[in-house]
């Protein structure tokens, strides 16, 4: 462990202006998204993965998902396929992944154990990794007594000076052991995408980490250097907690004389108030999202809206435009922070847009059916508003009005689909003169025909009222909002009317006659 204001202390940032681009390096681009399935995805890990996406198609590049399953203890079961899913879910369907496969699989690191035990073995040969026997116990009284002398807990790397006799007899009897890698002094900076050149002197604040553990299975700092090495990934874009291990992975690659990837470290996502995204916020998963009618693109802007790494911000961006718009040197270090309470107007904007899209707006029309079908079943008497061109007109005349294909099935657009009733005493409450509106408008329907033309409707409704002699143009509209929808408040009668049709209108008001 590192006190935070030691790290500070030995981050250098040198000149934030000097950074690599991949532009250059078009083609060869391979990037991956390695989340561990210790939960499933959050805002904050789908952010990071979609910089990913956006990174490689930017750059005709391959985007590769890999889980990072080696700590046992804290798998979380159905996570590792939730994850995947709710990148297929988002529209940033990874090209090389667990599920697909690629030709530098397995992308499970639990399915690529001798990889890593090989690996340790080369350094353990090469003199730069050791074996080392200090039991738990040991270990725990280091760390109590530096927390007594107010140190910072690290190993002594007391078996680094074992000699190779003394290796091979523990290793002989059996003796239960680790791998640690020998951290060597004056370490070299690096330059990051995102932070500029960066070196964290890590020997000089901790012991020589652990990179195979007891159970056999590697650490993250060995998985992630050998996985990345060996699925050629030439660039590795994560968050920032990462930064400050970053020179400890280059010591790695140095160890092992491979040529590193660019490292880029991405701002982290928070809350609005800089508060840390937790996994006990059941409402930052992205299956919450998708359950609840968000859609993806609309999570996708807002999460790269609050943030940097585009010239300009604005609403409605959608993943072609996100890709074409991206310019990774525009990432600053600044954090995110997300305000949910602006999505259902990100959902709004991007509802608008898939209504308006002839092809997505069939599948709106078959996904609101079966909401429908949910909701009022029973109770639809004209199945005419199960079908497509109903829906269809419906969907138009409300969008922009609505953030989410729910809203269409609660209470307030119930008159849609089941047709309302109202009192007669009510109605007659509203004007004495029901019978002569309810003529006049049949007889308008009757002018129209099969279509009714929003433009002209609202002008007709007004001359309509002018006919009457007690009841006044409001007083008109009025009435024909609750003969027609049930409701006191709502959209306009010309809208309403539109919405319904010729057909269900004449139904509705024939009935009060
Ligand atoms: N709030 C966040 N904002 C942006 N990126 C994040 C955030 N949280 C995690 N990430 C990034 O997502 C990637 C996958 O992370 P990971 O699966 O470890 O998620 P995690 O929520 O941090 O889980 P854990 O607590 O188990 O480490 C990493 O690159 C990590 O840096």
């Amino acid at each position: 462990m590192v006190s935070k204001s030691y790290e500070i202390l030995l981050t250098l940032t040198f000149h934030t202006d000097t950074r690599r681009h991949a532009s250059s390096e078009n083609g060869n681009v391979r990037v991956r998204f390695a989340p561990s399935p210790t939960g499933f995805l959050h805002l904050g890990g789908l952010r990071t993965a979609l910089y990913n996406f956006i990174f490689a198609k930017k750059h005709g590049g391959t985007f590769v998902l890999r889980m990072e399953d080696t700590d046992q203890s804290r798998l979380v079961s159905g996570a590792a396929d939730g994850i995947e899913d709710m990148l297929e879910w988002a529209g940033i369907s990874p090209d090389e992944s667990p599920r697909k496969g690629g030709i530098f699989g397995p992308y499970q690191q639990s399915q690529r154990l001798d990889l890593y035990s090989q690996a340790a073995q080369t350094l353990v040969d090469k003199g730069a990794a050791y074996h080392c026997f200090c039991s738990p116990q040991r270990l725990e009284l280091l760390k109590k007594e530096a927390l007594r002398s107010r140190q910072t807990p690290r190993y002594d790397n007391r078996c680094r000076h074992l000699a190779p006799d003394q290796v091979a007899e523990k290793l002989g009897q059996g003796q239960p052991h680790v791998i640690r890698f020998r951290l060597q002094e004056g370490v070299d900076p690096f330059e990051d995408m995102v932070f500029g050149w960066n070196r964290h002197e890590v020997a000089a604040v901790e012991g020589d980490p652990v990179i195979m553990k007891a159970d056999g299975f590697p650490t993250y700092h060995l998985a992630n250097v050998v996985d990345d090495h060996h699925m050629q990934i030439s660039h590795v874009l994560r968050g920032t907690e990462w930064l400050i291990s970053t020179s400890k992975h280059l010591l790695l690659y140095q160890a092992f004389g491979w040529t590193p990837p660019t490292f880029g470290h991405l701002p982290l996502l928070l809350n609005k108030d800089g508060s840390k995204l937790s996994k006990r916020q059941g409402d930052i998963f992205i299956e919450h999202f998708a359950k609840s009618g968000s859609l993806p693109e609309a999570l996708l802007d807002i999460i790269t809206n609050c943030g940097s790494g585009f010239a300009n911000n604005r609403t409605g961006r959608k993943l072609d435009e996100l890709i074409s718009e991206f310019d990774s040197s525009k990432i600053t270090t600044h954090s995110a922070l997300l305000d949910l309470d602006k999505l259902p107007e990100f959902n709004r904007v991007h509802l608008m847009q898939r209504i308006e899209d002839e092809e997505k707006c069939a599948s709106l029309v078959k996904e609101l059916q079966v909401l429908i079908e949910d909701a009022y079943g029973p109770q639809v008497q004209e199945s005419d508003v199960l079908h497509d061109p109903y829906i269809r007109r419906v969907l138009h005349f409300r969008k922009g009005h609505i953030s989410r294909l729910q809203d269409l099935v609660t209470p307030a657009y119930s008159f849609l689909w089941v047709r309302p009733c109202v009192p007669r005493e009510q109605l007659e409450g509203v004007s004495s003169e029901a019978h002569a509106i309810i003529t006049l408008v049949l007889e308008l329907l009757q002018r129209h025909g099969k279509e009714l033309p929003l433009e002209s409707l609202s002008p007709e409704l007004k001359v309509l009222a002018k006919k009457m002699k007690a009841t006044k143009y409001s007083g008109v509209m009025k009435f024909l909002r609750l003969a027609l929808s049930g409701h006191q408040q709502g959209p306009s009668v010309a809208e309403i009317m539109v919405s319904l049709g010729p057909n269900e209108i004449l139904n509705r008001l024939q009935r009060l006659l």
